[in-house]
């Protein structure tokens, strides 16, 4: 079966490009997805999250290799494995970065990709809660709400406690004055998740010229000579053909992305001949620049009562439930993580380079696929950070010429100077606005790591001891001016080839400093546009209606 488009990975950027491509009727899209459907009630609800966080239906459930910095430790990296991707398990925190994010990708070779190139793209996204202004869109397919009105009351001790320790405070993280303690953004609607699969996805299933196949999984990518022609795939083991007038797409995310890539003869050659790969294209970047944000928590026994005494109970949960689904409100319309915003660790700082979350309760996830919430034995709240900008560079790579085979995720924490320093700062930081005249008054002891742990060298060790991955895999096929070392150029097309792009949170050139699916779904709104307006430079190739493919 031909197609004009091909998109691999119904996620958080694939399900944007879908609706997208489709749109206008002239083109017929193909998007193909691992993943099952997104029907469970589970994927509505902000917590919902827990359910899935463990559950392999829904979740690729990756670890890293063991990583020598963190004393041999093996990180945790679900990835969503369903329609909307992790977009669709995801803690729903709506954080675009911090403007130089995006100048660093312009600066890196990528014209068209500075902050003020972007963020009409950001805008297009939004229907944010402040309306319509220069920063924010109001008519955008994604609902942006605050937690202001909802969150717990000890977020604003958390807020008072910065302000007194010499922290700003921000009405909007997502604003021009990003700098400082908040109450994040949710993308939410009336309490329900607000994903890309829920909003643009879903209204564009009945469109003739939009095909999604679920349950497929994607083996590799077909080429004639230097041109990407299809894609081979198999569903319950039966193989699938598919092939691509215009474009295959890669939205398959940081971590099978390159894989993909890899699988079809993309990559370095050396680690393609090791798994019996034919060369394709010789690629080394594919697979490198892999980065993300490693987060640990402080967790403290309170003086007040905390979410821990709403949630704890049988009782407690029960009404939590009854009061969302009479109202969608209270804390289960909510994100665990409610409070925080951008610090910088040092005054000499040029830009904001700690990120913390204040969460009003202290909880782990059983790690099972019918867990949920489990709060502390006592009231309790926690406090962590993650540095926005890490520099060590980790790398994706293939174990086998099999799909089946997760790929090895090196993810190389704290392998810079910069980074080690970053995980003492911000430790030093969370210590600094807890010793605040308003958080003292409501703590009445540091569990973890607990009073012992000062010493820088002690500090450092609770990092590499307890800290985790908080999802934010990119960067593994970087968008970049040179084929040496980068992926994909400006217009998101795969150096050296024709006919293949990549749209999805691998083109990163660098991290971006808060969370990334507000960035991944810019990238896919702007990757729309470029990949429509090429098809329009190129008219040759266009479908006539008899081509479109009945549903
Ligand atoms: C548990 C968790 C919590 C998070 N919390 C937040 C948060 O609060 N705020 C925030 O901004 N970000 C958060 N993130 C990160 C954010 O959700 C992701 O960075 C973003 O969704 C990535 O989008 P993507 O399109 O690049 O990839 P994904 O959304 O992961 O999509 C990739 C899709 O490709 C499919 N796929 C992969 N391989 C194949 C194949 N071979 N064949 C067919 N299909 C394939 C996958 O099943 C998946 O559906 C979180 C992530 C996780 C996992």
């Amino acid at each position: 079966m031909e197609f004009d488009y091909i998109i691999v990975g119904a996620g958080s950027a694939g399900c944007i490009l879908a609706d997208r491509l489709s749109e206008s009727g002239q083109h017929s899209v193909l998007l193909l997805e691992a993943g099952g459907a997104d029907s469970s009630f589970w994927f509505r609800v902000p917590v919902g999250f827990t359910k899935t966080y463990y559950n392999p239906e829904y979740n690729w459930m990756y670890y890293s290799e063991p990583e020598a910095q963190l004393n041999g430790r093996q990180l945790y990296c679900p990835r969503g494995k369903v329609q909307g991707g992790s977009g669709s398990i995801n803690a729903m925190i709506y954080v675009r970065g911090q403007p130089h994010d995006f100048d660093d990708w312009a600066r890196a070779g990528n014209p068209g990709w500075s902050f003020r190139d972007v963020l009409p793209y950001f805008r297009r996204v939004e229907s944010h809660w402040a309306g319509n202004t220069e920063y924010h869109g109001a008519d955008g397919k994604i609902a942006i709400t605050s937690m202001k009105d909802g969150a717990h009351a000890i977020c604003g001790t958390f807020l008072e406690g910065a302000r007194q320790a010499g922290y700003p405070v921000t009405g909007d993280i997502n604003g021009p004055d990003y700098e400082g303690a908040a109450i994040y953004d949710l993308n939410a609607r009336n309490g329900e998740r607000s994903s890309s699969s829920f909003e643009y996805l879903h209204p564009a299933l009945s469109r003739k010229n939009l095909r999604v196949e679920r349950n497929v999984t994607v083996r590799r990518v077909m080429f004639d000579g230097k041109r990407a022609t299809g894609i081979e795939a198999s569903r319950k083991g039966e193989p699938l053909t598919f092939r691509a007038k215009r474009e295959v797409i890669l939205s398959a995310g940081a971590v099978d992305t390159p894989k993909l890539l890899q699988l079809s003869g993309v990559g370095e050659p050396a680690l393609l001949a090791k798994h019996g790969i034919a060369v394709q294209h010789a690629m080394p970047a594919v697979g490198r620049n892999l980065q993300d944000h490693l987060c640990v928590s402080f967790y403290y026994r309170a003086t007040v009562k905390t979410l821990n005494d709403e949630l704890r109970s049988l009782a407690g949960k029960a009404k939590a439930a009854l009061r969302y689904l009479l109202s969608r409100k209270g804390p289960l319309s909510m994100s665990v993580n409610q409070s925080g915003g951008f610090f910088k660790g040092d005054a000499q700082e040029a830009e904001p380079n700690l990120q913390l979350y204040f969460n009003p309760l202290s909880y782990r996830i059983p790690k099972s696929s019918k867990a949920q919430l489990e709060p502390e034995p006592y009231s309790g709240f926690l406090l962590c950070f993650n540095p926005c900008r890490p520099t060590s560079r980790g790398s994706i790579e293939i174990t086998s010429n099999r799909v089946e085979d997760a790929a090895a995720i090196r993810v190389n924490a704290l392998t810079t100077e910069k980074d080690l320093h970053e995980a003492v700062q911000g430790s030093k930081l969370i210590r600094k606005i807890m010793n605040s005249k308003a958080l003292r008054g409501i703590t009445a002891e540091e569990i973890s790591p607990g009073p012992d742990v000062q010493s820088d060298e002690a500090l450092l060790h609770y990092f590499r001891d307890q800290s985790g991955s908080i999802y934010h895999l990119c960067g593994s096929c970087a968008m970049g001016a040179d084929a040496a070392t980068s992926v994909v150029d400006a217009r998101l097309r795969v150096h050296g080839i024709d006919g293949l792009r990549i749209v999805d949170a691998s083109v990163f050139p660098n991290i971006t400093s808060g969370n990334l699916n507000a960035p991944t779904m810019m990238v896919a709104e702007k990757g729309a546009d470029m990949i429509l307006e090429d098809a329009q430079a190129d008219p040759a190739q266009a479908s006539t209606p008899a081509e479109l493919v009945p549903v």
